[in-house]
Formats: C-alpha cells, sequence, structure tokens
C-alpha cells in the first residue's frame, strides 16, 4: 500500500512535429490550426494553466513555428510564464528536450501531453495525479479497445483477429516521477533507441511498473485534417459571430516634388509626402485598422521608422504583411475603407485604380474595398495644403467568437 505524496507537477507539452497525415502544408502545423476560433494548442494550454495542480509548464516546439506559438499564447487567458524549448525530428526526442528543460525546475512528477489532445478535462488530470500521489511512478490514461481488431497483409487481405481483452488505446498526459522519467529517456537515447512512439513504452523499457488509469472518449489526438474539422465544429457550435473592427489614422506631410503615391497609386502632383517610406499615407492608416483587429501593435512595432531598410520601402509590403497576421490568426478581411483628407490632388480620378490595388494586396474582392475623399475646406495643415491624412476602418470576422 502506498502513502499519499505531495505532488509538485510540472506540465510537457509536445508541439514540435509537422502534422504529416493532416496534410494541407499551406495551413500550417495542425497544431496552430484554429479551432472554435483559437488554435489548437491554445485550447489545450488553457486546460492546464486553469487546473489547480500544475507547476511549471514547457511548450516544446520546433523552431519555425515561435511567431505561431506567440500568436496562440495571446489567446490564452491567465498565463503564467511558460518555457519554451525546441525539439527534435521525432516525439521522443521532443520529449526528451522539454524534460531537460524542466531539470532544475524543482518538480516531483511531470504530466507529458500532446499539444494535439485538445479535449481533456480536470478530471482525467484528477484522476492521473490521485495514481501519482498513491506512489505510482508511472501513469498511463487509456481507453480499453472497443472495435474488433483486424490484422491485414500487404495485399489488403485480413490474417487474423486479434482478441481486444485487455487492450487498451494509450493517451496523454502519460505521467511519472520526474527524475525517473528523465533517467528512462536520458538511457533511451544513450542506447541509440529512437523507436518509442510514447513515453510508458520507455518506462516499461526501464522495468517501471506503469499503472493504467481510465482515460477521456473525448481525449482524441487531431492527426487526420478531418479530425481537426470535426474539432472546429464541435467548439465553433453556438458561438458569437466574432466580428472586430480597427480604426487607423495617419499624416505625412507634403513638400515640393512630382507627386504623391496614394493606395499604392502614384499621381502626378507639384508636391510629394514626405517620409521614411513611400510614404502612402492610406495604406499606412489601413495597415494601423488592420493590425488593430487583433491586437498585434501598430506599424510602427513592425516596421520602425528608424529602421534603414524601410527607407523608401513601397507601403504595400507593410498592407500585405498587417493581412498575412490576421489570416495566420483566423480572421477572414471582411472590408476595408479609406477616407482620404486632401486639398489637393483630386483622389476621384484614382479612385477605381485605388480600390483595385487595395483588393490586390488584401487578397479580397474590389467591392469589400472603399476608398473616399474630401477636402479640408482650406481650413488647418490640410487646408493650407501642409499635409496630406488618413483614416481607414477595417472589418475582419474571426473564427467562432467567445469575448
Ligand atoms: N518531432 C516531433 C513529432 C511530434 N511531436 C508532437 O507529438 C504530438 C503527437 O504526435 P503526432 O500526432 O504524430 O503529430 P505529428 O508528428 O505532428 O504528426 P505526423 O506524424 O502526422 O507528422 C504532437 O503534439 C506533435 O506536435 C513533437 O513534439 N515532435
Ligand atoms: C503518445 C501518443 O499520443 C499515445 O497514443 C501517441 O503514440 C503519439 O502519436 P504518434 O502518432 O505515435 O506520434
Amino acid at each position: 500500500m502506498h502513502s499519499k505524496q505531495p505532488l509538485s507537477v510540472g506540465i510537457v507539452i509536445v508541439a514540435a512535429g509537422r502534422g504529416e497525415r493532416a496534410g494541407s502544408p499551406e495551413e500550417g502545423p495542425k497544431q496552430y490550426r484554429p479551432i472554435g476560433g483559437r488554435a489548437v494548442i491554445a485550447h489545450t494550454l488553457e486546460r492546464f494553466v486553469t487546473w489547480p495542480q500544475a507547476s511549471k509548464i514547457v511548450v516544446v516546439i520546433h523552431r519555425d513555428d515561435e511567431k505561431l506559438l506567440r500568436a496562440a499564447l495571446e489567446q490564452v487567458s491567465g498565463l503564467p510564464e511558460i518555457k519554451i524549448a525546441f525539439g527534435g525530428a521525432t516525439r521522443q526526442q521532443s520529449v526528451l528536450a522539454g524534460l531537460r528543460a524542466l531539470k532544475d525546475s524543482g518538480v516531483t512528477h511531470v504530466m507529458i501531453h500532446d499539444a494535439v489532445r485538445p479535449f481533456f478535462d480536470h478530471d482525467l488530470l484528477d484522476r492521473v495525479a490521485a495514481a501519482l500521489a498513491d506512489g505510482a511512478p508511472a501513469v498511463l490514461p487509456a481507453m480499453p479497445v472497443t472495435d474488433t481488431l483486424k490484422r491485414g497483409n500487404a495485399d489488403g487481405l485480413v490474417i487474423d483477429t486479434i482478441p481486444r481483452t485487455g487492450l487498451h488505446a494509450a493517451q496523454t498526459p502519460q505521467s511519472f516521477r520526474f527524475a525517473d522519467i528523465l533517467d528512462a529517456h536520458e538511457k533511451a537515447a544513450a542506447n541509440g533507441r529512437t523507436d518509442f512512439t510514447d513515453d510508458a513504452a520507455i518506462a516499461e523499457w526501464c522495468n517501471l511498473p506503469v499503472t493504467l488509469a481510465i482515460g477521456s472518449a473525448d481525449n482524441v489526438k487531431l492527426t487526420i485534417k478531418r479530425d481537426i474539422a470535426m474539432a472546429d465544429e464541435k467548439l465553433s457550435a453556438g458561438l458569437l459571430p466574432d466580428v472586430r473592427t480597427g480604426n487607423g489614422y495617419d499624416v505625412h506631410q507634403l513638400e515640393p516634388g512630382d507627386g504623391v503615391t496614394l493606395c499604392g497609386v502614384f499621381i502626378p502632383h507639384d508636391q510629394k509626402l514626405k517620409g521614411h517610406s513611400d510614404a502612402d499615407v492610406a495604406l499606412h492608416a489601413l495597415t494601423d485598422a488592420l493590425l488593430a483587429t487583433c491586437g498585434a501593435g501598430d506599424i510602427g512595432d513592425h516596421f520602425p521608422p528608424s529602421d534603414p531598410q524601410w527607407k523608401g520601402a513601397p507601403s504595400r509590403i507593410f498592407i500585405e504583411h498587417a493581412a498575412k497576421i490576421v489570416r495566420e490568426r483566423g480572421g477572414t478581411i471582411m472590408n476595408a475603407d479609406v477616407s482620404l483628407i486632401a486639398e489637393a490632388p483630386k483622389v476621384g480620378p484614382h479612385r477605381y485604380t485605388m480600390r483595385a490595388r487595395l483588393s490586390e494586396f488584401l487578397g479580397i474582392s474590389i467591392d469589400r474595398c472603399s476608398v473616399k475623399a474630401t477636402t479640408n475646406e482650406k481650413i488647418g495643415f490640410v487646408g493650407r495644403r501642409e499635409g496630406i491624412a488618413a483614416i481607414a476602418t477595417a472589418t475582419v470576422v474571426y473564427r467562432g467568437g467567445k469575448a
């Protein structure tokens, strides 16, 4: 009989995989794809963050995914400090990187979880933690297999029926005494063993007894594209439409010159706009409006005026970057509206071309792009032809809303 042990539980969330079986690489790794309006990993993290027994959390990511993770972290409320480690080519290597990152943290136990299992609940964590507190060195949440199991051959013929009695489908978080599993993983790596598909198997290889805990039917691993679509449908049911509006404002001074660029269109004129880039005041205002729909800061955060690389840069770079950020966060741009406040040159003759350029930069139809202009009735700095101002509004719908 084991006595109850006080636990300090570290969490390792592995998220360094490439999700090849989920296909559609252009949509990015599956752990960052949106389900119910937020990245898969944001749901996973939130469930651990709100579990009172979780102490240190390490997320193991691929080196290419830092930006994706940062964006996902913004979608988690009440986030404590998270440690980030870089994973390896196999899940086993990624877990080891996560365990090493926890080495000096003082945790007594660790739960190792797939980022792509966002549907576990606190009851499951409590069951697993209770088994650890009872003294089990290794605990595996699992579900008894319910389908009949067949072995097939290369010709697609069944060659055997496997009795399912005693068989379980392994889930995560697989949980361990920290020192034991770190040691087991280090030994496996030192012995050149790279073939373990889960951590319980490494514990078994080291002769650690692994205790079964009841898993959860909801705790599925999102593996193929259809799993992600189904998860999205499940979480999106009953959500509010997440329509967000952002605005932006910009002014640039006029000085003698040969023309101005507005909404990406060059208009010959006896003045030019002064600025570090091409000074396209309209695109700058619209860039801010887009960034504002997802709390992504402003144009200066992304393209500091002090940075020489943006000297004379065409402002389409800025707006296309903002549109990419919006899309990466699950947004669909529904409308872009720019008002120019200028005494001259006349905007009217160029309005259609400007709308066409916006449509091209944002990847949306031209009827969703609006350009308007007004003079300032000859008063103020605009009226004195000292500058041109622009106000912009962007409307973006994000997938499934929860305020
Ligand atoms: N080198 C790897 C491989 C996998 N994982 C993580 O392990 C979990 C379970 O793996 P799996 O579903 O197989 O994910 P992928 O390896 O990304 O998928 P695939 O095998 O289809 O490429 C995922 O959270 C995945 O990100 C990891 O951290 N490092
Ligand atoms: C650890 C695991 O989730 C247990 O079912 C699973 O083995 C990981 O998935 P993979 O497809 O083997 O990487």
